[in-house]
């Protein structure tokens, strides 16, 4: 908005408290952390072990998640920033967990995932590039593991891999489309076995899953260890441990295990750790930062990526049973955008049209935001509605929104101004979060683990996303099988699907009907402990857009950096 200074600017006027100050007052001392500059640290393990123990895990649990978004998305990592600054303007010491970054979308559509405007995390620049290097680490990792695996082609194969049934693809964190799908070890002898490859987006590889799941070394080996990479010529698994990469592939992990503290604009502490998006994997933070956070505050705002139907469905079905913790309240953001992008049926999004007062269309999309409320209230936790005001929205349009939560839904909801005014622009939402986290919070997950797979997938498709049922296409019924008969089938589903509709097609808006959810392959994250479900034509390495954010970004001979948001 013009009249605000860019979110960088804002970002660069703020004065940072040391990092150590910050986590004193929550009980975080000086020799717990590892500091990686005056500003970002890591928290020891050992120093999680001792808070593990020492402290009582009674922290309320808010969880953040959103209606359908737009590609720009709606302000959920905005808002969970504010409520962290919010609820201690009001005197709950709050503590924030959110994912860090990943570089694709930070050069692509995106932009960065560090809040913005006055509710962001610091330093902004930092985090939304190399932070503290664990993506790096995973990268890296996940292509040693690459790396091992064809170089057993190269010695002999003894292991009698089928070179058809590798499913390791190699890693980059960069919206790289040509990179999907390659052919590699061409070059005559020296080059290795020429076999079809190609590349994930590192947020997507399991080992990310990983990551944010372990809880130590030896948990993070364990799992690690248990990765399937390939299947032999007899259709058994092959696994990390098979081919001898378990030890190295925890030696480039062990920083990244490590949670990180940041601070908000206002001096909120902030937990920033693991990244995995919600499409195309389970899209919240490390279960570790969840942990500690919960044993060092009253509150805990933590964010689940894109609309409830995923981040959300996952951070109850997956995290929250993973972590045996359930969310004491659920805040569903909205925006007058997002209503009026599904009142108006827009696809593809033109986003200035969506800038002129619209009341009807406002009303329009309340079929979306009714929906994503009533797939929350399934899991039996109290929601409250954030009406997160971006510049042009008119008084009007958002009290329209208020209104209908209100006397339609019968559900509070409040106005959040916490990106024009920080904290102060959330007391509102905080409040009503605060009470809603009283009440006796009835939580249950949608289906349980012992559910067969196709039983799991079709209440998540029918329930959350409103289809009429489940078509399995390509091997997908094969998968199924083979994992039922490997006893890899009575874990969690973490399914795969595109973000921009509560569908498997990316332009219908609203509440899709008269639609079946099509099932393209079912592969087992079996260091993670799920199985990853691929619907429609959900991509795990995006591409650039039109316009990259790369393409307005530069740096003064000061160091000064403009264009990253
Ligand atoms: N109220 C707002 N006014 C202006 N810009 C906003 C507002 N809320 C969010 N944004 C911007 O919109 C983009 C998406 O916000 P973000 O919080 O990352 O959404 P999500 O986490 O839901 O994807 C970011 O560039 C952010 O700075
Ligand atoms: O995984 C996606 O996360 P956001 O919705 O926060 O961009
Ligand atoms: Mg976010």
């Amino acid at each position: 908005p013009e009249s605000m200074p860019t979110d960088y600017e804002i970002a660069q006027s703020v004065k940072k408290q040391p990092i150590t100050d910050i986590v004193e007052s929550f009980g975080l001392s000086p020799d717990d952390l590892e500091q990686y500059g005056e500003y970002k640290a890591k928290v020891k393990l050992d120093a999680i072990e001792r808070i593990l123990t020492e402290r009582t895990a009674d922290g309320k649990l808010i969880l953040v998640t959103g209606m359908t978004p737009t590609p720009m998305g709606e302000g959920k990592t905005v808002t969970t920033v504010g409520l962290g600054q919010a609820f201690n303007q009001i005197g709950k010491d709050a503590l924030i967990a959110i994912r860090e970054p990943s570089l694709g979308p930070v050069f692509g559509v995106k932009g960065g995932a560090a809040g913005g405007g006055w509710s962001q995390v610091l330093p902004m620049e930092d985090i939304n590039l190399h932070f503290t290097g664990d993506i790096h680490a995973l990268t890296a990792a996940h292509n040693l593991i690459s790396t091992m695996l064809d170089n057993h082609f190269t010695q002999g194969n003894d292991l009698n891999i089928d070179v058809n049934e590798v499913r390791w693809k190699r890693a980059i964190d960069m919206n790289d489309r040509v990179l999907r799908e390659t052919v590699i070890g061409l070059g005559g002898k020296t080059g290795g076995r020429p076999r079809e490859g190609g590349f994930i987006l590192t947020a997507a590889s399991e080992l990310m899953a990983v990551l944010c799941l372990a809880d130590s070394i030896e948990d993070i080996k364990e799992r690690v260890s248990r990765i399937i990479v390939a299947y032999d010529e007899d259709g058994a698994p092959v696994t990390v441990d098979d081919i001898d990469a378990t030890g190295s592939v925890a030696i480039l992990l062990k920083e990244a295990l490590k949670p990180n503290v940041v601070q908000t604009i206002e001096g909120t502490p902030a937990f920033v750790h693991g990244g995995p998006f919600a499409n195309i994997a389970h899209g919240t933070n490390s279960l570790m930062a969840d942990e500690v956070a919960s044993h060092l505050s009253e509150y805990l705002i933590t964010e689940a990526g894109f609309g409830s139907d995923l981040g959300a469905e996952k951070f109850m079905d997956i995290v929250c049973r993973f972590g045996d913790m359930e969310p004491d309240a659920v805040t569903l953001v909205a925006s007058v955008r997002a209503l009026k992008y599904h009142g108006l049926d827009m696809w593809p999004p033109e986003l200035d049209a969506l800038e002129d007062e619209d009341i009807g269309a406002v009303q329009r999309g309340f079929e979306n935001l009714d929906k994503h409320v009533e797939n929350l209230q399934k899991f039996g936790v109290p929601v409250v509605v954030a009406v997160n005001r971006f510049p042009g929205d008119t008084d009007r349009e958002v009290e329209t929104v208020i209104e209908h939560c209100e006397s339609e839904l019968g559900i509070d909801a409040a106005e959040s101004n916490v990106f024009s005014d920080g904290g102060e622009g959330g007391i509102d939402l905080a409040e009503k979060l605060t009470s809603a986290a009283e009440s006796e919070s009835q939580f249950e997950p949608l289906y349980s683990v012992d559910a067969s797979i196709k039983e799991k997938i079709e209440t998540v498709a029918t329930e959350i996303y409103g289809s009429d049922g489940v078509e399995y296409h390509g091997d997908a019924e094969a998968d199924i099988q083979q994992l039922t008969e490997l006893g890899l089938d009575d874990v969690p589903v973490c399914m795969s699907k595109t973000f921009h509709s509560l569908s498997d097609d990316p332009s219908l808006k609203g509440v899709p009907d008269d639609w079946t959810l099509e099932v393209k392959e079912v592969y087992p994250s079996a260091g993670a402990g799920f199985l990853v479900v691929l619907t429609g034509d959900v991509l795990t390495l995006p591409g650039l857009p039109g316009e990259p954010a790369a393409a307005e970004m530069d740096i003064d001979p000061d160091g000064t950096v403009s264009g990253l948001f």
